[in-house]
C-alpha cells in the first residue's frame, strides 16, 4: 500500500522574479521532491540564478508564491528558513583578513541561537565540512591567500557546515579541476544517497548535469523549456532549441547516461 504523496520540499507556484523593473521569470511552476539532485541548465541569462535565489528568498519573489516544506516563505523567518536550506550564491564575499576556518565558522550561525557560544556540536560540523571539501591543511590560511578553486571550496565547506537538509548551489563547480568537480559532483550524491538531501543546483556542464543529477530543468527566457529525467531533456532537440546548438547524443561510455557532443 502506498501513502499519501508526501508534499514537495520546495515548490513554485505561479512564482514571479526579476530585478527592479525588470522581470526574468514571468510565471513559473516548479516542484521539487525530497532526497533528488535537480539541475538548472540554460543559457546565460536564462534567468536560472534568479529563479535559485528567488526560491531561497534572497530575492523576493514579484509575484506567486515558493514554499518550503510546504509553507510559504513568507510565513517563514530568516532563520527557519536557514536551518533549513543553505544557498551558495554565485559570488560569495567575505570581510577582508578572514581564514578559511572563521568562513566556514558562519554557516553555523542559524543553528545557534541568540548570544550562543561555540560548541562541540558546531565545532564537529566545521571539522565535517572541512574534510569533505578537502581543506583541513588550509583552515587556518586568508581567505586571499588560497587560488580561485580553493575559495570556491571554501564557500562549499560554508554552506554544508550549515547542515541544512537542502542545498542550492549556483554553479558549484566554477574554478573547480576536473579532480575537485567529480569530487563535489560525488559528495552531492553522497549527500542525497546518505542523508537524503535535496540539492538543485545550476550547472553549465550539460554532461556533468546529466550524469549527476536525478532530473534536468532546461530554462530559455525565464521559462521551462524541457523538464524531467536525463535521458528524456539531453535531447538533439531540446539543445537545439534551448541552446542552438546542433549536437549529437550518445551514452556516457561510463555511466550509459546521456552524453552530448556538439556538431
Ligand atoms: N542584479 C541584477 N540587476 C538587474 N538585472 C539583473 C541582475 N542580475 C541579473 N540580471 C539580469 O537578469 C537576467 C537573468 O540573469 P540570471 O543571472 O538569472 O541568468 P543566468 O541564467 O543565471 O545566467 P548565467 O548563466 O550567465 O549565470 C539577465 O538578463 C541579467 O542581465
Amino acid at each position: 500500500m502506498t501513502g499519501p504523496a508526501l508534499p514537495p520540499v520546495l515548490a513554485a507556484d505561479g512564482l514571479v522574479a526579476g530585478h527592479g523593473d525588470r522581470v526574468v521569470v514571468p510565471a513559473l511552476d516548479l516542484a521539487i521532491e525530497a532526497g533528488t539532485i535537480t539541475a538548472l541548465v540554460g543559457p546565460n541569462g536564462s534567468g536560472k540564478s534568479t529563479l535559485l535565489m528567488t526560491l531561497a528568498r534572497v530575492l523576493r519573489a514579484r509575484g506567486g508564491v515558493v514554499r518550503l516544506d510546504d509553507v510559504p516563505l513568507g510565513e517563514l523567518g530568516s532563520t527557519a528558513i536557514a536551518r533549513r536550506l543553505g544557498v551558495l550564491p554565485q559570488t560569495p564575499a567575505a570581510p577582508a583578513g578572514a581564514r578559511v576556518r572563521e568562513v566556514v565558522e558562519q554557516g553555523r550561525f542559524p543553528q545557534r541561537g541568540a548570544w550562543a557560544m561555540l560548541r562541540r556540536r558546531d565545532d564537529g560540523a566545521i571539522d565535517r565540512a572541512l574534510a569533505l571539501t578537502g581543506l583541513g591543511d588550509l583552515a587556518d590560511r586568508r581567505l586571499e591567500a588560497l587560488s580561485g578553486g580553493e575559495r570556491q571550496r571554501v564557500w562549499i565547506a560554508m554552506t554544508l557546515a550549515q547542515e541544512t537538509g537542502v542545498l542550492l548551489l549556483d554553479e558549484p563547480t566554477t574554478a573547480l579541476d576536473v579532480r575537485h568537480q567529480l569530487d563535489l559532483m560525488r559528495l552531492v550524491e553522497r549527500l542525497r544517497d546518505e542523508q537524503g538531501m535535496t540539492v538543485v543546483m545550476v550547472l553549465h556542464d550539460l554532461n556533468q548535469a546529466a550524469r549527476h543529477a536525478d532530473r534536468l530543468v532546461a530554462m530559455r527566457e525565464g521559462r521551462v523549456r524541457a523538464d524531467g529525467p536525463p535521458d528524456a531533456v539531453l535531447t538533439p532537440a531540446t539543445l537545439l532549441d534551448v541552446f542552438d546548438l546542433p549536437a549529437v547524443v550518445v551514452d556516457d561510455p561510463v555511466t550509459g547516461r546521456p552524453m552530448y557532443v556538439a556538431r
